[in-house]
């Protein structure tokens, strides 16, 4: 269970917090998503869960452990909005590898297979792969560190309508193993699949309000 409680974040160089006062609790396989605007916070919330930058305020906990940064670098694996960008094996097999040269070939074909890339050679150089390929890859970049909690940015933006449903179908069977958070400005497929839900705006995290049917 992850729990944020009254977590902010507000940088000396802002003169406004970009994060204020968020609490959220996820279940273990649960998807939670969160929606808000560009320029709500959303990346900059991710990269605190993923033990990238400190929250000034507040406090992470799995169930009654307190998180530093460093436990979340180990806990969490966040998949970034535009992964081609920060791919650097040369052949999907040394992504998947990168920094655990030593990951037994059978892992490697696991983690493959658990996105649905496992007619790829392993000499596939990530850059050729399609969009929602990418996509894919970068999710078995993480899962292949075996990660609690796992945190995607935009993970349906820039694809097409067959590849949106091909994700989301594969996030909502990740979902049976992992806990996932969501962000998004985007939300209605993704909604199909969340467990909760919350908006986010101009750093302010609600719940969302079921809509009322007449
Ligand atoms: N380290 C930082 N120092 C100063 N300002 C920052 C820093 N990180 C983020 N910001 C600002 O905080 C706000 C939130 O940025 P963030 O990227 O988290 O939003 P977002 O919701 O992910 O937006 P988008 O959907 O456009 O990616 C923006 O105004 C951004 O310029």
């Amino acid at each position: 269970m992850l729990k944020l409680k009254q977590l902010s974040y507000h940088p000396p160089a802002t003169p406004q917090a970009i994060l204020r006062d968020i609490s959220l609790e996820l279940a273990p396989q649960q998807l939670g998503l969160i929606i808000g605007p560009s320029g709500s916070g959303k990346t900059t919330l991710l990269e605190i869960l993923a033990g990238l930058a400190s929250p000034t305020a507040g406090k992470i906990f799995w169930h009654t452990q307190e998180l530093t940064p460093q436990h979340l670098q180990q806990l969490a694996g966040l998949v970034f909005q535009f992964p081609d960008r920060y791919f650097c094996g040369g052949t999907i097999l040394e992504e998947l590898r990168l920094g655990h040269p030593e990951i037994p070939l059978d892992r490697v074909e696991q983690a493959l297979d658990s996105v649905g890339l496992s007619d790829l050679p392993f000499h596939t150089r990530p850059q050729s792969l399609s969009g929602g390929q990418q996509r894919r890859l970068a999710l078995a970049v993480q899962l292949i560190r075996q990660p609690y909690l796992l945190l995607l940015d935009e993970p349906t933006a820039g694809l097409d309508w067959s590849m949106r449903q091909q994700l989301i179908s594969l996030l909502g069977k990740l979902k049976q193993d992992w806990s996932l958070l969501i962000v998004t400005h985007e939300a209605p497929e993704l909604q199909t699949i969340a467990d909760s839900t919350w908006h986010l705006d101009h750093g302010t995290l609600t719940d969302t309000v079921p809509l009322m049917t007449a």
